[in-house]
């Protein structure tokens, strides 16, 4: 199955690049899926890390995910997909209520994906300075308030053993950015 969606989220993000360079979106969810899979998590997860932003960004909607993958690949993936005709704010907010009380697999797929992006972003900054908050829809001061809402509200509820360690990873690169 992972390979499937690691082929279907390819073909339906073909000639989408990232927003601070020329490299192929789908170089971002193949490192999210990877992460997943590092952690040996379950191939439902791992293929929702491939496909997390093909509804979002792609003509492809739910029932087409479910069609191909399943009930539990086409869950994960809507629960972390934003409806974007609400305001930047409302779409965070409720990434941050998912957070609080979404299963675990949501979570851990939640939290791969902006790991990712922090992570990119910071080399970003490193590389290209501060111009690069243009490219966003919110600078510097709501990114701060958001990314830190996340990692106020990702442990909620989870246990010790069920922390994956990139989550102290996200928190460290949080309050390397925006601390
Ligand atoms: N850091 C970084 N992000 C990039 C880049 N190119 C595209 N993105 C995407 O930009 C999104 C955030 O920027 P905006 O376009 O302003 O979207 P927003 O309104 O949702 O904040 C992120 O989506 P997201 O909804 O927050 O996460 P995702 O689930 O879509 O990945 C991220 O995936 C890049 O070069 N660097």
């Amino acid at each position: 199955m992972k390979n499937k969606a690691l082929m279907f989220a390819t073909k339906a993000h073909e000639g989408q690049t990232r927003k601070n360079s020329d490299t192929p979106y789908i170089t971002h969810p193949i490192r999210v899926a990877k992460r997943l899979e590092m952690e040996s998590y379950s191939d439902e997860l791992i293929s929702a890390g491939y496909l997390h932003d093909v509804v979002e960004d792609t003509p492809y909607n739910i029932a087409d995910i479910e069609k191909e993958f399943g009930t539990r690949v086409a869950n994960i993936v809507a629960a972390h997909t934003e409806d974007k005709s609400k305001s930047w704010k409302e779409r965070k907010q409720h990434t941050i209520d998912t957070l609080k009380s979404a299963e675990k697999e949501v979570r851990y797929l939640i939290i791969a994906d902006k790991l990712d992006n922090l992570l990119g972003l910071e080399q970003d900054l490193n590389e290209q300075g501060d111009a690069i908050w243009e490219n966003f829809n919110a600078g510097f001061e709501k990114q701060k308030w958001y990314h830190q809402a996340i990692v106020k509200n990702m442990y909620l509820g989870l246990e010790e053993d069920e922390i994956p360690c990139y989550f102290q990873e996200f928190e460290k690169a949080v309050n390397r950015v925006f601390g």
